[in-house]
C-alpha cells in the first residue's frame, strides 16, 4: 500500500507518517522543505521517541520523499497510484497544495479506477472539505462528475502535541505519546485500506468540535495568558495559579456548550478537561508558548478554537467572559517573530481593535462579541 503525505513536518512525520507505516503502507512525503526531503531519501528512516520517563522510540522505514516544487511530475504520478493521500501542512496552505493535488487526480481518474481517500489532518473544521473545494476549482465538469464518483474526502480530527523540535537528527522527531485520528466515515470512497489507529466515525462534528474547543481553545488560552505573563513555555504557564484559572475558566465554557449541543456527559468531560491538562504540563515536553500561540490571525476566524465557541454560547444568552478575556489576550500578542502577530498589531494601530477583530474574524463591527471584547480590551490599556 502507498500513501502519499503532504508535509514531512511535526504532525507529518511524528504522528501520521508513523501510524501509516506502522499498518504497513510505504509512505511519501512531499514538502517545499529540501533539507528534510533530502534527508528523508538519504536516510530512508527515523526515529520517533515518547516524551515520557522511559523514552520509548520507534523507527520508520519504507519512505521516500519529494519536493512538491521540483518534482512535480513524480508527485502526480506517485499520487495516480496511491491507496491514501493525507495532508498536514497547515489548513491555510491547503490552497497553495490544491493545483498539485489536482493534477495528480486528473491523471489517476483517467489512469485508474480504483477509489481513493484525500485525508486532510489540519486542525480545523472541514480541512478536507476546505481542500476539495480548492482542489474542484482546478477540475472541468467531467472531471468534477468522476472525482464526485470516485474520491472520496473525509474531514477528520487529529491530536497529538509535537512541539518545536530539537533534534540532533533533523528528521526524528519527540512526541507525545497520546494520540487521536478520527474519520468521517459517512464520507469514504470504497475502503481505506486498513490502518491500525484510524477510528472512523460517523458524528465527526461532535469529535471535532470537543477536540478543538477542548484541546485546541485551552492551548491557545494557556499560550496567550503564558506570553502576556512572559512565560517562555506552556508547562510554565500552567503553573501559574492565575493563568492555570484563566484556561479552566475558558475550558468550563467551551464544556457547558459541548455537553448541551452534543449531549457529552459533563462528568465525563470534566475527566476529559483534567487529562488534556495532564497533557498540557508533560514534563517530558518542551512546549514554547509561540508556537502554541501561533498565526493569531488563523485563531481568530470565525470558525476557529476562540470565536466559533464564543459566538455559539452567545447564541445560547450565555455571555463567556474566560472565552472573551482569551480573546483580547490573542488580540495583545505581538510576538515580533509571528508575521500574523505583526500583521494583526498593525491592523489594530491602524484601524482599532473593533474594526480589526471584525476584519479577521469576520464578524460584523456591531456584532455584541466585538463590543464585549472591546469593552474588556479597553479596561486593559
Ligand atoms: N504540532 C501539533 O501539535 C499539531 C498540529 N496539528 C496540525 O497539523 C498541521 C501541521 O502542523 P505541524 O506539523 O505542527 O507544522 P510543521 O510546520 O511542523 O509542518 C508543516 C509542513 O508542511 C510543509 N509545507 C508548507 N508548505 C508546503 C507546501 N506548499 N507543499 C508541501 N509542504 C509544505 C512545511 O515545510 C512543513 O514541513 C497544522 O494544520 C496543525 O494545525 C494538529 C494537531 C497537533
Ligand atoms: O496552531 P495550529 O496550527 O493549530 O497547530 C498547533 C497546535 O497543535 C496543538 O499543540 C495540539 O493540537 C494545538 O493546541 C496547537 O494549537
Amino acid at each position: 500500500m502507498i500513501a502519499v503525505h503532504f508535509g514531512a513536518g511535526n504532525i507529518g512525520r511524528g504522528f501520521i507518517g508513523k501510524i501509516l507505516a506502522e499498518s504497513d503502507y510505504e509512505m511519501t512525503f512531499v514538502d517545499v522543505n529540501a533539507e528534510i526531503i533530502d534527508g528523508i531519501n538519504e536516510h530512508k528512516m527515523y526515529q520517533v521517541f515518547y516524551a515520557e520517563e522511559d523514552r520509548r522510540s520507534f523507527t520508520v522505514s519504507n519512505i521516500r520523499g519529494l519536493h512538491s516544487q521540483h518534482q512535480e511530475e513524480e508527485v502526480v504520478q506517485a499520487i495516480a497510484q496511491a491507496d491514501l493521500l493525507t495532508t498536514a501542512v497547515g489548513a491555510h496552505i491547503l490552497p497553495h497544495i490544491a493545483p498539485l493535488i489536482a493534477k495528480g487526480l486528473k491523471k489517476r481518474l483517467v489512469e485508474n479506477n480504483h477509489p481513493l481517500n484525500v485525508i486532510a489532518c489540519e486542525n480545523a473544521i472541514g480541512g478536507t472539505d476546505q481542500l476539495k473545494q480548492a482542489v474542484l476549482k482546478h477540475l472541468d465538469p467531467v472531471e468534477v462528475n468522476d472525482l464526485n464518483r470516485l474520491i472520496g474526502f473525509p474531514n477528520a480530527a487529529v491530536d497529538r502535541i509535537v512541539p518545536n523540535q530539537n533534534q540532533e537528527n533533523i528528521l526524528d522527531v519527540l512526541v507525545e505519546p497520546f494520540f487521536e485520528w478520527v474519520v468521517d466515515k459517512r464520507a469514504v470512497k470504497g475502503t481505506i485500506p486498513p490502518v491500525e489507529d484510524i477510528h472512523f466515525v460517523e458524528d465527526l462534528d461532535a469529535f471535532i468540535e470537543r477536540k478543538l474547543f477542548t484541546v485546541n481553545t485551552g492551548h491557545a488560552l494557556a499560550a496567550y495568558s503564558g506570553y502576556q505573563a512572559g512565560k517562555p513555555t506552556v508547562q510554565e504557564s500552567l503553573l501559574d495559579p492565575v493563568i492555570k484559572e484563566k484556561v479552566l475558566q475558558g475550558l468550563k465554557e467551551t464544556g457547558q456548550l459541548l455537553c448541551e449541543k452534543h449531549g457529552f456527559d459533563p462528568i465525563q468531560h470534566q475527566g476529559y478537561i483534567e487529562k488534556i491538562l495532564e497533557r498540557f504540563t508533560n514534563p517530558y515536553l518542551t512546549d514554547e508558548v509561540t508556537r502554541v500561540a501561533r498565526q493569531p490571525i488563523k485563531k481568530l476566524g470565525l470558525n476557529e478554537r476562540l470565536i466559533s465557541p464564543v459566538k455559539q454560547l452567545m447564541t445560547r444568552k450565555i455571555v463567556p467572559y474566560g472565552l472573551l478575556t482569551g480573546i483580547v489576550a490573542a488580540l495583545q500578542y505581538d510576538f515580533s517573530e509571528d508575521a500574523e502577530a505583526v500583521e494583526l498589531q498593525k491592523k489594530i494601530k491602524q484601524h482599532g481593535v473593533k474594526v480589526a477583530l471584525s476584519e479577521v474574524s469576520g464578524l460584523a463591527e456591531d456584532d455584541e462579541i466585538i463590543d464585549q471584547v472591546f469593552a474588556l480590551y479597553s479596561e486593559t490599556v
